[in-house]
């Protein structure tokens, strides 16, 4: 039986928080505009057509109109070859207009991912996957971050303050939130426990957190009577059920438990857009000797 507060947990309105971001960095884009003649662009390469990852794009390429930079989209044919998909990462590379490279993931099967992540050149890797800033950030050097950590962090940071000595529980290890959200927790010296599929009695893990992130793809997997009363609930799942869009925690029963919860829709999800923008343009300032922009990235 869980433990209820009189009130509901405080709602993390993740959609106002990224309009408000990438209002900053659409005031800091006209700055570079006017001040060094610089517009920064972000090419999005989409492989295949799966209709959730064009409509992914579509809304990234506006958001990147709307901050005023020039938005570059490349659609390739499902079938396209991994020497093909190299060699378009090469252009974008070589390409002065193009601050930020994203190639939306997954890929089709036949093709290598991981080399074709790494084929990114590190300072143009806005979505931060490459080794090199995987292993700036685990050794705490400056790195492209994840955007989807890289918002939680800044929700978290913008209710609690200080993570210090805080119970942080990640749930779930991908190479994409789990393992770089653990990292910027650790940074910011939470106590970082990663739980995943093989995780003995994870409910009692979770009732210790102060703070939980949840990632593991699964519908209202965590329930609301594993939440900590007043915790702060952070939920990066996105599930199209017939219900609708749904996170991975129960949210009816943990807002009652939790002290603030990111809802899904307008949650987290939003905020990966605004992050994408931000390392845009922190890449952007980077490679002209500008200094980082400030207020946005950690
Ligand atoms: N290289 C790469 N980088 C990514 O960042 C990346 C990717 N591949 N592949 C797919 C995932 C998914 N992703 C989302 C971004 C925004 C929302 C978002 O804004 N969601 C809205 C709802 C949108 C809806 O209704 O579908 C929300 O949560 O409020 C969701 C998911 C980025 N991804």
């Amino acid at each position: 039986m869980a433990v209820e507060l009189e009130r509901p947990a405080t709602l993390i309105d993740g959609k106002a928080f990224a309009a408000e971001l990438r209002g900053r960095i659409a005031r800091q884009v006209a700055r570079i505009k006017t001040d060094h003649g610089v517009t920064p662009g972000l090419a999005v390469v989409l492989v295949g057509e799966d209709p959730a990852s064009a409509v992914y794009v579509r809304s990234k390429g506006r958001a990147t109109v709307e901050v005023g930079m020039n938005s570059y989209e490349h659609r390739l044919p499902a079938q396209t070859s991994q020497a093909e998909l190299l060699a378009l990462i090469a252009r974008l590379n070589a390409d002065r207009a193009v601050n930020g490279i994203l190639v939306q993931l997954p890929l089709p099967a036949h093709l290598d991912e991981a080399a074709v992540v790494n084929a990114i050149a590190p300072e143009k890797d806005v979505d931060g996957f490459t080794v090199l800033n995987a292993g700036r950030l685990a050794t705490g050097q400056k790195a492209m971050v994840p955007c989807t950590p890289l918002g939680c962090l800044m929700l978290l940071r913008d209710r609690l303050g200080s993570l210090s000595g805080k119970d942080a529980l990640v749930i779930g290890r991908s190479n994409i939130v789990g393992k770089p959200m653990a990292q910027l927790l650790l940074a910011d010296s939470a106590t970082v426990t990663v739980a995943h599929s093989r995780t003995r009695d994870l409910p009692a893990l979770c009732r210790r957190a102060d703070i939980v992130v949840a990632a593991v793809g699964r519908p209202h997997f965590v329930q609301g009577d594993w939440i900590k009363p007043g915790a702060v609930v952070i939920d990066v799942g996105i599930n199209r059920t017939d219900a609708g869009l749904v996170g991975d925690v129960d949210f009816a029963a943990a807002r009652r438990v939790a002290g603030a919860i990111t809802p899904v829709p307008g949650g987290v999800g939003p905020m990966t857009i605004a992050c994408l923008l931000a390392n845009t343009l922190t890449a952007t300032a980077r490679v002209n000797g500008l200094p980082d922009p400030q207020g946005l990235t950690p």
